[in-house]
This record gives C-alpha cells, sequence and structure tokens, in this order.
C-alpha cells in the first residue's frame, strides 16, 4: 500500500480521501526541515501547501518518492529541477483556490479605496474620526491588472462588474480572451502610466521579480493604489515604502511578503499599509477543493498512474492510464532493448508510431521510451527525468505518427543512432495487452521478452542452433523460450532466447567462442 505524507495543514477531508482509496497516510505538520528529510524516505507521496520547502536535501533524502502534490497554485517552495532529476512528478491544483484568491484581491482593493482596517481600529478604540477617513470611489477608476491568467481574469471580470476601467499586461493573453474578458490589453509602461490601482497576479520568476521597481513606482500616477495577493518579491519593498512615506502611493495592500513569515517587515506601521498573513487561498471552499483535489490527484498517480496537473511530466487522464499501461510496458521493453545494446554514444532516437496507437497519448509512452533506453545507460533515470536527461545530453528525439500499419493494429518502431551506428527494434500488442518484439534491424523476429534474455547475432548455417543448446545446457541453463530470425537463408540472423536466470560470464565467453556467432548480449527486463 503507498505511503503519504501531509506535512502542511490540509483539510481533514484530504486524508478521508487517501484511506478511501487505500492510500496510508501520515499527517505531520510544522516539521522543522531537517525533521523532514529524516522521515522523508519512509514516503511515496508528499501532500504540501506553502509552509514545506521541498529542497534539494529533502529530495535526496527521499529515496522511495513519487510524487508531491502541492494543494494550492504556487509551487515556488519546491525545486522542480532537481525533482525532475530525481524523477519525482510534482502537482499543483490550479483552479481549486482561484476564485477565493480574486475575492481576496477585491477586498483587499476595497479595504483601501475606503481605508477599512483603519477606520474600524479606530472606531473600536472610541476614536469616531469621521472626518480623517475620506475614501475613493472605485467606480470609473482604471485598474491595471499584471498578469491575467487564471486569478487576474477573475478580478478583471468582478472590477468589470464594479463598473471599472481594467487594463491589462501579460505577454500570453491572447487578444480574443483580453475582448471577451472586457480588458484593454496593454504593454507595462502604459499600464503604470494609466493604472488609478495595480494589482499584481503572476507567479515569481526571473522576469517578474521586482517588476513594480523603484523605477516603475516613480513613473505612477500621484495617488496610485498597489495591491499584491500573488507573491512577495514582485513589489521592491523598499521602494514601497519610500513611495509611502512621500505619498506619493496612496495606500498598499499586501498578502505576500519578501520574507515569510513576515513578522518583521520595513513596511509594517505604515497607516496606508494593509496587510494580511497569506490568506489569499484562505477560505473553507477553496480548502475544501484544493485538498480533495490533491488527495485525489496523488491517489490516482500512485494507484493507477493516471498523471493530472503535473508541471514536470505530460498528463495522463484516468481512463487513458489502463489503455496506455501495455503500451507503456511495450516501450519500456522496445526502449530497454535499444538501451542494453548500445555501446557508443546516443545521438538522436525516433519514434514512430502506426495504427490505433497513433491516436492514444504518445508523450507518456516515449517518456517510457527514453526511461527504457537511457535506464542501462545512466543511473537512476525514470519518466519524468528521461527527456530532461536525454536533452541535456543533446539526445534529439523525433517522434511521427502515421494512422496506417501493415500486419498490425498498432506498430512502435524505435530507431536509435548512437555514434558508430543505427539499429531499431519494433513492437506490437498482441490480443491487446502482450508485448511482442516483431523485428530487430528490419530482421522479422516474434519474441515475447523475460526476465533474463539471450541475445545473439550470428551467421545462418547448420548446426548452430544444436550447438547453442548444448553449450547453454552444459552449463545447467535451461531454455525458457526460444525466437529465431534471420534476413535470408545462409544471411545474418538473430536468436533472442529467454533463460531461466543470469547467465554467467564463463558461459557467455563460452557462447561468444561458437562458430557463427557475430555478437552476444546478456539482457535483462
Ligand atoms: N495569496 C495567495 O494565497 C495566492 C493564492 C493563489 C495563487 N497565488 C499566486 O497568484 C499567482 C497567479 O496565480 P494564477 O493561478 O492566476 O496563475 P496563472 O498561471 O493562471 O496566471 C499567471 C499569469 O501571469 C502571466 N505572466 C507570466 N509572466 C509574466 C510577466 N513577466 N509579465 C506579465 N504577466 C506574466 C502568465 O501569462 C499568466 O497569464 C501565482 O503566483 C500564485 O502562486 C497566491
Ligand atoms: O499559491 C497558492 O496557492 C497560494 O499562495 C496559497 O498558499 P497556501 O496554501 O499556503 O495558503
Amino acid at each position: 500500500m503507498p505511503k503519504v505524507l501531509v506535512s502542511d495543514k490540509l483539510s481533514p477531508r484530504a486524508v478521508d480521501i487517501f484511506k478511501a482509496r487505500g492510500v496510508e497516510v501520515d499527517v505531520k505538520t510544522g516539521l522543522k526541515p531537517e525533521e523532514l528529510i529524516a522521515i522523508i524516505g519512509d514516503y511515496d507521496g508528499l501532500a504540501i501547501r506553502s509552509a514545506t520547502k521541498v529542497t534539494k536535501d529533502v529530495l535526496e533524502a527521499a529515496t522511495n518518492l513519487k510524487v508531491v502534490g502541492r494543494a494550492g497554485i504556487g509551487v515556488d517552495n519546491v525545486d522542480i529541477p532537481v525533482a525532475t532529476q530525481k524523477g519525482v512528478v510534482v502537482m499543483n491544483t490550479p483552479y481549486g483556490n482561484a476564485i477565493t484568491t480574486a475575492e481576496h484581491a477585491v477586498a483587499m482593493m476595497f479595504a483601501l479605496a475606503r481605508q477599512i482596517p483603519q477606520a474600524n481600529a479606530s472606531t473600536h478604540a472610541g476614536k469616531w474620526e469621521k472626518s480623517k477617513f475620506m475614501g475613493v470611489e472605485l467606480t470609473g477608476k482604471t485598474l491595471g491588472i499584471i498578469g491575467c491568467g487564471n486569478i487576474g481574469s477573475i478580478v478583471a471580470e468582478r472590477a468589470v462588474g464594479l463598473r471599472m476601467r481594467v487594463i491589462a499586461f501579460d505577454p500570453f493573453l491572447p487578444p480574443e480572451r483580453a475582448l471577451d474578458l472586457g480588458v484593454e490589453k496593454v504593454d507595462l509602461d502604459d499600464l503604470i502610466a494609466r493604472s488609478d490601482i495595480i494589482s499584481l497576479h503572476t507567479p515569481l520568476t526571473d522576469k517578474t521579480r521586482n517588476i513594480l521597481s523603484a523605477e516603475a513606482i516613480g513613473r505612477m500616477k500621484s495617488g496610485v493604489r498597489i495591491i499584491n495577493c500573488a507573491r512577495g518579491g514582485l513589489v521592491d519593498e523598499a521602494a514601497l515604502k519610500a513611495g509611502l512615506e512621500s505619498g506619493h502611493v496612496a495606500g498598499a495592500a499586501l498578502d505576500v511578503f519578501e520574507q515569510e513569515p513576515a513578522k518583521d517587515n520595513p513596511l509594517f506601521g505604515l497607516d496606508n499599509v494593509v496587510c494580511t498573513p497569506h490568506l489569499g487561498a484562505s477560505t473553507t471552499e477553496a480548502q475544501e477543493n484544493v485538498a480533495l483535489q490533491v488527495a485525489e490527484q496523488i491517489s490516482d498517480f500512485l494507484l493507477t498512474g493516471a498523471v493530472t496537473n503535473a508541471l514536470n511530466m505530460p498528463a495522463v487522464s484516468a481512463e487513458e492510464a489502463p489503455r496506455l499501461r501495455p503500451y507503456m510496458k511495450l516501450c519500456g521493453e522496445l526502449g530497454g532493448f535499444a538501451g542494453q545494446i548500445t555501446e557508443s554514444g546516443l545521438k538522436s532516437v525516433r519514434i514512430e508510431y502506426q495504427g490505433d496507437v497513433a491516436g492514444l497519448n504518445t508523450r507518456p509512452l516515449s517518456a517510457a521510451v527514453m526511461q527504457g533506453l537511457l535506464t542501462p545507460l545512466l543511473e537512476a533515470v525514470n519518466m519524468v527525468s528521461a527527456p530532461v536527461v536525454a536533452r541535456e545530453r543533446g539526445i534529439e528525439i523525433k517522434e511521427t505518427k502515421s494512422e496506417s500499419c501493415r500486419n498490425y493494429h498498432s506498430l512502435i518502431r524505435l530507431e536509435v543512432t548512437t555514434e558508430r551506428q543505427t539499429r531499431s527494434v519494433e513492437g506490437t500488442l498482441f490480443g491487446d495487452s502482450l508485448p511482442r518484439i516483431v523485428r530487430i534491424n528490419d530482421i522479422p523476429v516474434e519474441a515475447e521478452l523475460g526476465p533474463d534474455m539471450l541475445y545473439l547475432i550470428n551467421e545462418d548455417k547448420p548446426g548452430f542452433i544444436g550447438s547453442l543448446g548444448s553449450t547453454l545446457g552444459d552449463s545447467g541453463i535451461n531454455i525458457a523460450s526460444f525466437h529465431l530470425g534471420r534476413t535470408d537463408a545462409g544471411g545474418q540472423a538473430i536468436c533472442l532466447v529467454q533463460v531461466d536466470g543470469p547467465v554467467p560470464a564463463a558461459t557467455l565467453e563460452a557462447v561468444r567462442a561458437l562458430p557463427h556467432v557475430v555478437q552476444a548480449k546478456p539482457l535483462r527486463f
């Protein structure tokens, strides 16, 4: 039974789902990094929010970990490149808290416009400062949205409903989508110059860090208000402080901070700043949504291989997973076969999908081929890391698809080019589920791969099969199945022999010494 650790505060419904699906679950929140490192090796899955930092050190210690599931959107607390190298799938729940976070940004906009938190504190203190808290109306004001994805779009729709003029800067926002939302797509300079209120909704990346810099703040309209419910680091906090103190910036509402938990921040104490402790996603509804989704996604992955909302692996739906499973096995075998007979540097890989299989989701199939191919050559690659490792090593991967296929419903052909030669291996499924190799280097053969195999290239001469059988028999090696193929009578032949156990080195030498043997390789699957 797979085992999952929940290391951040998640709705208890997540635990119910894990248990109902047959996944063992432990909940241990507030762990120190060294405490997490000490126990992570016991788990197949890790469910987190933003508090757990899944660092390189954690991933190095996570020897059984297969999946990290983020109950929420931002994954900047997960070292995704290292997770990918380690073959750990990283998933998030991209929509579950989007409405709630957008509502928080809208609430922040009202809080700023009418100074509600400040007026609330003053009234509680018995001051009745009616003339102090003069607000501004939102109707007719220009709201500038930086990052108009899931959350930014919802904020835009709500703001249009408030009769605001909405402009957005997002290089990836399609013009038709902007039109649908009632938003004017602008460049960043234009947004900065025209907005009365600016709301940030991008991830924190190298391009967005300090997107509201001192220089950008200086170019804003006097009296601008700034809202950040996305990520700390998007606004230069020192520059914002200077702008607020000079009065150039009329107010700022911040849910996220450069350093979190934010217990001591330069902006704290300024009377035109509204702060919340990263509450954007904190509603009962959003927390139920993300906890249920992450528990379903992690369980599906660990139990069925379905991949949903992964950031470092192609998606596989729950419907596709059972259909793809036998093809995944076949692809792993084709890759494993080619990888084990490859001795010089890999240059390129061509994977051809013919017939019915061409209509399936082939990205995970190609990842399985690459895993099979690279595993004999490199240490610890899997479906997540193999395509990345191949790219890093300059191995070119080409994929082709054709609906037509001679002789079979489906055929997968793998062609591998090394520094020395090009080889190919082809396979199909018998009865929709049984992988079979049907051609090696364009020589027809029909073989089922077992755990221990012997692969031979030989000259097609009388007596060869007998001498091979005797050599193996003399070493006490039982033959489970024997598959032959040849170019033409007396030409080049291949043998794939399934044996009951590994072939010892001495036996292999004896086989290699037999007349007519060109090459003999033990293979393991
Ligand atoms: N405060 C919270 O509790 C809370 C809750 C949920 C999400 N978030 C954060 O909100 C942010 C947005 O989430 P989302 O779900 O809308 O993400 P999303 O991916 O749907 O949208 C992000 C948008 O930013 C745009 N973008 C990327 N780089 C950009 C750039 N350089 N300039 C302008 N636009 C750029 C993208 O094109 C995309 O449309 C994320 O950082 C997420 O972590 C915070
Ligand atoms: O990216 C997110 O989903 C938000 O930042 C929410 O973070 P949280 O789950 O820690 O509240």
